[in-house]
């Protein structure tokens, strides 16, 4: 259940929902709850010119997955009355907004909410910016590391919060880290002291090792019962510096967010920083220098909230008849047209880490795949979208991702929103083939030369790594090197966080090949570490690498939608254990099948599947020719629905079973 305000908001949706004739009909659940008004909500009027720099504070809350950001988030709201508490319902979260949100209790998708507080008899403007956590439980959370940098370039100021019982996580540090390179000022807060399990002093002196804060520093709250929140408060206004800027310098505004609303367009997050931004005024983007006519601002109070403008250091939402998403380019600064302005300091741009080729199961729903595909990154601008196709899987495309966890939300955001079900191959990491002239960067192992061939006059080739940090009780130490030297580790490093005993934390740090995260590497993590390991990573370049391309052949021919590209350390091992399960999963065919695994003319594993013949007409005795012959016309029916590579009937169902089991293998 949701709360009040977005639970009418989503009955309102779902009705819709239920209506709309086709799955690609149906509005996208962020436009959904950002973009409409009901009128459940009470009208809130706020004159933005009682808000002059001085008096906003503009922050984030940064913490690891579940120590309590949006419920802290809420009981903010609460305090300074943008919500109501007894509309709202208890243990009910207004921040949190997708399904798959809700089922794996992530943050995807970043909001903001605007809130007037009182303070020493002065109104001061809070803008909280929402920033997306990862989980853990899933993959490292630099998949959102990109949505965090940017939520953080609006801000002046973060909340770190600390769970009391659980202590400083791998992602604490690493978004600790891009907050301090924006130069935002830390409060450090350290949630659930309510809880008996709660460690105070001995977090609050890790948080010191690991952050190189004072401890003294640190605010005690329980975000759930509210003691200490108002301290939090106090802090914003008193630690966080307001924003600069002047109110008569050429307009300036950042973009930091945006989302699509079928009826208005692109709604853009914006963070005035300069000049003042009013409804009707003509307005350009230093990116694509296109024109707009603003026709909507206002603010996110938590519900949008028009307003007659936004001045300098204010967060709100705009509407400019933008039609496309690909308009509205993150980090881009808008400007009043004809008055152009220096565009704001590089924007890392989202940057694909892992490619996958993404299949309809039955290859007659391409094009309603594809058009699924387009609206849902409408809301997700990260996601890169290429066609291809694959003589065994037909009419597909190429999706690049920040992550695996960038990936399966994509998927499953695919199957509940669109009801697509799809099949998509083996996660492959961007690779850098080095010519002798020229460098070329391949993200699909169909396209990766055999590097024995000399006529490919191929250099060498190159494999992404990452810089991995994993926080572990000191009893797991062992196990967590033994599973990192398995993955290719180097440079393995690693230090106490505090000095507990074997209770204590240790931080480990070393590069591994990004290839070798992407797939079972934090299951295993967290087996190995009884579900304690914390782990993240971050992009650390490029490094020369033994890779092969491996491929598989049914009955000699080749399939194109099964290659991969392996370590060449591993390939007798990868090999054998693919060829098994594709031995296991291929149904028997009329004739005997070889199923090998090949890296250049080289057979590396072999298995061989036995002939046989269904006979569908077993049991007819005598002479129903025709029963017979229906029979027969069924088994060739069904054959139809077979995809032939090359003289071997596979059905789809085949390519789905061997790429989800091989996810996990
Ligand atoms: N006892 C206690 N429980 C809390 C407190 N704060 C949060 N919780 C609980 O901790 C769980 C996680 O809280 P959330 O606010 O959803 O965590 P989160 O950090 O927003 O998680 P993400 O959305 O993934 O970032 C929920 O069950 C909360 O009710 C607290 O101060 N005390």
């Amino acid at each position: 259940m949701l709360p009040g305000w977005r639970q009418a908001c989503l009955n309102v949706f779902q009705t819709h929902q239920k209506s709309a004739k086709t799955p690609w009909q149906r509005a996208p659940q962020t436009v959904r709850l950002f973009a409409t008004t009901p009128s459940v909500w009470a009208k809130k009027s706020v004159c933005m010119e009682d808000f002059e720099r001085d008096v906003i504070r503009n922050f984030s809350i940064i913490a690891h997955i579940d120590h309590g950001k949006s419920t802290l988030a809420d009981r903010l709201l609460e305090l300074t009355g943008t919500i109501d508490k007894m509309r709202k319902g208890i243990n009910q979260q207004v921040l949190d907004k997708l399904k798959v949100e809700r089922e794996r209790g992530i943050t995807v998708k970043a909001q903001t909410a605007s809130m007037i507080h009182s303070f020493d008899g002065r109104k001061y403007l809070l803008n909280l910016i929402d920033t997306p956590a990862s989980s853990s439980r899933i993959v490292g959370h630099v998949d959102f590391a990109w949505e965090v940098s940017r939520s953080l370039a609006a801000c002046q100021g973060a909340l770190l919060l600390v769970d009391a019982t659980q202590g400083v996580q791998a992602q604490s540090i690493s978004v600790f880290n891009v907050a301090v390179e924006r130069g935002l000022k830390i409060i450090p807060v350290l949630n659930k002291i309510d809880l008996p399990a709660a460690q105070p002093e001995q977090i609050a002196a890790q948080m010191q090792a690991a952050f190189g804060i004072d401890s003294a520093e640190v605010i005690q709250i329980s975000a759930k019962t509210g003691q200490g929140v108002d301290a939090v408060l106090r802090a914003i206004v008193e630690r966080i510096p307001p924003p600069t800027g002047e109110a008569t310098a050429p307009l300036k505004a950042f973009l930091f967010d945006s989302s699509y609303d079928r009826y208005r367009g692109v709604i853009s997050l914006v963070n005035v920083q300069e000049g003042v931004l009013h409804k009707g005024d003509k307005i350009a983007s230093c990116y694509t220098r296109k024109k707009y006519e603003v026709t909507d601002l206002g603010i996110m109070h938590p519900e949008e909230v028009p307003t007659t403008c936004l001045r300098p250091g204010q967060v709100g939402y705009i509407a400019c008849n933008m039609k496309e998403s690909s308009e509205a380019h993150i980090g881009d600064t808008l400007h009043r047209a004809g008055v152009p302005v220096e565009p704001m300091p590089g924007f890392k741009p989202a940057k694909a880490m892992v490619y996958a080729g993404v299949y309809p199961i039955d290859s007659n729903d391409f094009v309603k795949l594809e058009e699924s595909i387009k609206r849902l990154t409408l809301t997700d601008r990260s996601v890169e979208v290429m066609r291809e196709s694959s003589t065994a899987l037909g009419q597909g495309c190429r999706l690049g991702f920040l992550g695996t966890l960038h990936m399966d939300v994509f998927r499953q955001r695919l199957e509940d929103e669109y009801d697509a079900n799809v099949i998509i191959t083996a996660p492959t990491v961007p690779y850098k083939v080095v010519y002798k002239d020229r460098i070329v960067t391949v993200s699909n192992p169909t396209e990766f030369p055999d590097v024995s061939d000399a006529t490919c006059q191929v250099k060498e080739v190159q494999e992404p790594i990452v810089k991995a940090s994993i926080i572990v009780p000191q009893e797991y130490l062992g196990e967590m090197m033994e599973l990192c030297f398995s993955h290719r580790a180097e440079d393995l490093d690693h230090r106490y966080l505090d000095s507990s005993g074997s209770s204590g934390r240790a931080i480990l740090t070393c590069t591994l090949p990004l290839s070798e995260i992407v797939t079972d590497f934090f299951d295993q993590l967290k087996s190995r570490s009884s579900g304690f390991a914390s782990f993240d990573y971050e992009d650390a370049g490029y490094k020369p690498s033994k890779l092969v391309k491996m491929i598989f052949l049914l009955n000699g021919k080749p399939v194109d939608a099964l290659a991969l590209i392996v370590h060449r350390s591993a390939e007798q091992e990868v090999g054998r254990a693919w060829v098994k399960k594709l031995h296991k999963i291929i149904p028997k065919q009329l004739f005997e099948v070889p199923i090998q695994a090949a890296v250049g003319r080289r057979i590396i594993a072999r298995e061989t599947l036995s002939a046989y013949r269904a006979d569908v007409t077993a049991g007819l005795y005598g002479g129903h020719h025709e029963r017979k012959l229906k029979h027969l016309n069924n088994q060739k029916e069904s054959k139809k629905r077979m995809k032939r590579v090359g003289t071997v009937d596979l059905p789809q169902e085949a390519f789905y079973d061997m790429l989800k089991t091989g996810k996990s293998s």
